[in-house]
């Protein structure tokens, strides 16, 4: 069976703002190796700050990485935004977020900014979709960001102006607002229900599926819902979609356990009858024994382990807590030690930090005509200004 997610030796350090990494900043991520087929569920494991949202992202397409180290359902997840405006490719992460973009060119001869502007969830951004002959630099693609509390608009030098709601599309955001800079709160205190139908654009019935199983009230407001509240509504809205590939950034933390649990199960069904494959990155193991199918292991950006579950050795003896609580420990005694030698030899404890800015673009990668390895050279295949 062909494989729906495969990562071949990534390598990914984060970009400053420039596009670039910052010089001699180490990979974050480095030359991870593994891949998933339909129908199996992986646990993404690893201790704070090892890579797991990084590698979740650059799954869902939010950050650039060369299309040979990433295959999601056989396409780049970056370069192939179809991809991720279908639903086939979907990701829920911590923060609730969603991204629509436009693409357009940067100005015309005269210096005039000149837009084409997509509707979201339409295809967009595509380099292939855009009239031909513009110098390449020109091509830019923007994000607006949408949550229940308003949209964003996030301009090429990280800039954050606030969005109306479009009078022409009025059941979505639409991109023609770029350049109003007047700030009007998105319905921050719409309906839940109104939130899906006419901010998201999702018909009724899809919604109410999904409502029974987290026992979402489409009439809460959403600013009087609580924070769990508010996470079951954002998980509702993310699923709705069907979806052939699933990333799941540790979405469950504010769930009480009856809520988590019907959303576990809820999720195995999916991959067993749809035939989905799911990623779910926690540190939340109540529950999960019989949950994943698949281990991934890492630690430091290096993938540790990537294993069926049942290949796991410790796990004939221990629950799955216990077995990634055993290889943490390990890992945090092996840091103390390397911490301790160096110090005897005159060494600093840590490795010297390399200072860059963090990106803050929703985690879209300031795009760049320059790899995202630091010390590589430049990708042949990438669009200048990409800010996704
Ligand atoms: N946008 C960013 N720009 C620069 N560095 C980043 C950015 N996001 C994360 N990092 C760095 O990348 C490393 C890995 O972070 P990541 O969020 O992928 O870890 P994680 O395994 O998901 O951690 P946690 O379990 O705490 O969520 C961290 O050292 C972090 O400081």
């Amino acid at each position: 069976m062909a494989p729906t997610v495969e990562i071949r030796n990534l390598t990914f350090t984060y970009p400053g703002i420039d596009g670039k990494p910052p010089p001699g900043a180490p990979p974050l991520i480095e030359d991870v190796c593994f891949s998933l087929e339909a129908g199996q569920r992986c646990l993404l494991v690893g201790s704070n700050g090892a890579g797991k949202t990084t590698i979740l992202k650059i799954l869902g397409g939010k950050h650039m990485v060369d299309p040979s180290m990433v295959g999601v359902l056989g396409r780049s997840a970056f370069h192939d935004t179809a991809l991720t405006s279908s639903g086939d490719l979907c990701y829920l992460g911590g923060e609730w977020r969603r991204d629509v973009a436009f693409a357009g060119y940067q100005s015309n001869s005269k210096g005039t900014p000149q837009t084409s502007p997509i509707c979201p969830g339409e295809q967009f951004g595509h380099r292939s979709t855009l009239p031909k002959g513009l110098p390449e630099p020109a091509l830019y693609v923007q994000t607006v960001r949408t949550s229940p509390d308003q949209a964003h608009i996030w301009g090429g030098n990280g800039a954050v102006r606030t969005c109306p709601p479009c009078p022409a599309c009025p059941r979505r955001i639409c991109p023609n607002n770029l350049g109003i800079n007047q700030g009007t709160p998105l319905k921050s205190g719409c309906f839940c229900g109104q939130m899906g139908c006419q901010i998201l654009g999702l018909p009724l019935e899809m919604l109410l599926h999904l409502n029974y199983i987290l026992d979402v009230d489409l009439t809460w407001r959403m600013h009087k819902a609580s924070d769990g509240q508010r996470r079951r509504v954002q998980i509702c809205m993310g699923l709705l979609k069907p979806f052939k590939v699933l990333l799941l950034d540790e979405i469950t933390v504010d769930l009480d356990v009856l809520a988590r649990a019907n959303l576990l199960t809820y999720l195995k069904k999916e991959c067993a009858e749809q035939g989905a494959t799911i990623i779910y990155a926690t540190h939340i193991f109540d529950g999960l024994d019989d949950w994943p199918t698949h281990i991934v292991y890492v630690a430091h950006g290096k993938l540790q382990l990537a294993l069926p579950l049942e290949k796991v050795k410790e796990m004939s003896q221990l629950s799955l807590m216990r077995t990634v609580e055993r290889w943490l420990r390990k890992e945090r005694d092996e840091d103390r030690r390397k911490r301790k030698e160096r110090k005897e030899k005159g060494l600093p404890a840590f490795d010297k930090v390399i200072e860059g800015s963090r990106v803050v673009n929703n985690g879209w990668a300031a795009g760049r005509l320059t790899s995202t390895i630091a010390g590589e050279d430049n990708f042949s295949f990438s669009s200048n200004s990409v800010l996704r």
